[in-house]
């Protein structure tokens, strides 16, 4: 098993840059499948689950090319449209080939995504969006089949503004005959970067960043070049490696509206935080106030941030109440965190951290992405060495983490060990 072998307790200094954002990079990789002509991204980052994507849309015959750090894609005249169990399982994000197969083949057999660590998400809201296009849809064999012979535009009602849905519903009205509504849309930056994405290829999308979308079919699209947003959560994550080890660190490439809920956390926790044009400065002081947190839909508190936080609450001065709305199960960094010192209760939702004095390093395993996020941080400040298994789960959202980390100034080191 590949682990994170990190030795704690140095405070991180130094400037780091951020990578494109895994969440927007992810659906504008399926997107371009709409082209009639070849897409460059500008820069596209190395990670586990950006190689994933990559190998769904060239199973679906698209041509990937990695020219610098950024990708060409060549869309297929005929995609193929099937999508299969491998592909999914490995990576949930795969179902965002649906709308665009829908729009340009006119179906779509793509594997069931199953639950994960974090929750069991449901992909009824993508259905019914497609559904309310005028697609029909059938579930067999563990795959959801989609057909319609055209799409057409519709008023479409998200009992919860869901990223996924958002995406994946965008991208199969635009290419349909009139007009589609999307109410209660998901606001995040990275449904944003896709709205900008496909508007560049010639679609007519309004309002994408807002809760109301209206997206006005169009005949064809084109190729086009884009550069992808940074990475918020990954920026988040630098932000609070800097202030639980009392460090000072500078975030390079970074947009801080996209940033707001979590640099507003960190202020109020006491932390030093210096925004400025495209990079935001932390100094940590030591000392750690305790915050509340809820996650919720952006602009709300992010959930890919709620572990980090977490961590970082484990070392405040006072008792800490962390509440996840988003997902149902996103608690399981908990009984990790106490394995190494933290004093954690949770009921349902809500975790309840009472701030201790110090972490120890420990023998610990990463349950998922933002999981594994939250352990890392943790160990950067425990006395000791922290061996973080499974770290696989780091490799699908952190590019070049570790040699990221050590220009900071952190001892840390993959190993393969039992
Ligand atoms: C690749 C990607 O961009 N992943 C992000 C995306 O995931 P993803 O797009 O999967 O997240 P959603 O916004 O769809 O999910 C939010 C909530 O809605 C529920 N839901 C969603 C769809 C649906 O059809 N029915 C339903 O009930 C989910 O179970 C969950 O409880 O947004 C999440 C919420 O910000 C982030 O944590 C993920 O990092
Ligand atoms: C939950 C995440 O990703 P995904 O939706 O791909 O599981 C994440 O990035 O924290």
């Amino acid at each position: 098993m590949e682990t994170l072998v990190i030795e704690g307790g140095r405070p991180l200094a130094g400037l780091v840059k951020v990578s494109p954002a895994k969440n927007a990079v992810l659906p504008i990789i399926t997107a371009s499948l709409l082209a009639e002509s070849a897409c460059e991204l500008e820069e596209v980052p190395a990670l586990a689950d950006v190689e994933t994507i990559c190998a769904v849309i060239r199973h679906l015959g698209a041509g990937v090319e990695r020219r610098g750090g950024g990708l060409v894609i060549t869309p297929p005249d005929r995609p193929a449209t099937e999508a299969p169990y491998e592909f999914v399982r490995q990576m949930r994000a795969s179902f965002l080939v649906m709308g665009p197969l829908l729009a340009r083949a006119g179906r779509a057999r793509i594997s069931l995504p199953g639950g994960c660590a974090i929750g069991t998400r449901p992909i009824d809201l993508h259905l019914k969006g497609f559904a309310l296009l005028g697609a029909k849809i059938a579930q067999t064999g563990g795959y959801i089949e989609a057909r319609a012979s055209a799409l057409t535009g519709s008023r479409i009602y998200l009992d919860f503004p869901s990223v996924g849905a958002t995406e994946n519903i965008i991208m199969a009205a635009v290419l349909a005959r009139g007009q589609t509504v999307i109410e209660n849309a998901a606001e995040e930056p990275e449904v944003v970067d896709l709205a900008n994405y496909l508007n560049a290829m010639g679609a007519r999308i309004k309002g994408a960043g807002t809760k109301l979308i209206r997206i006005q079919g169009v005949e064809e699209l084109h190729g086009v070049t884009h550069s992808i947003i940074p990475d918020r959560i990954e920026a988040g994550s630098f932000l609070v490696a800097a202030a639980i080890t009392g460090g000072d660190v500078v975030v390079e490439n970074v947009i801080c509206d996209h940033l707001k809920p979590v640099v507003a956390k960190l202020q109020e926790a006491g932390i030093t935080v210096e925004e400025r044009e495209s990079n935001i400065r932390v100094a940590g002081n030591g000392e750690i106030r305790p915050v509340d947190i809820k996650t919720m839909p952006y602009p709300g508190f992010p959930t890919d941030m709620q572990p980090q936080l977490m961590a970082l609450m484990t070392l405040a001065k006072g008792t800490s109440v962390v509440t996840e709305t988003v997902f149902e199960n996103r608690f399981m960094h908990v009984n990790e965190l106490k394995r190494m010192g933290a004093r954690i209760k949770v009921a349902g939702r809500t975790a309840v951290v009472y701030g201790v004095r110090g972490l120890t390093g420990a023998r610990v395993r990463a349950t998922d992405l933002r999981a594994g996020a939250a352990l890392v941080l943790a160990a950067l400040r425990a006395a000791g060495e922290t061996e973080i298994g499974d770290v696989h789960h780091l490799d699908r959202g952190y590019e070049n983490l570790i040699d990221k980390l050590r220009s900071l100034g952190a001892a840390v080191r993959r190993e393969e060990r039992r």
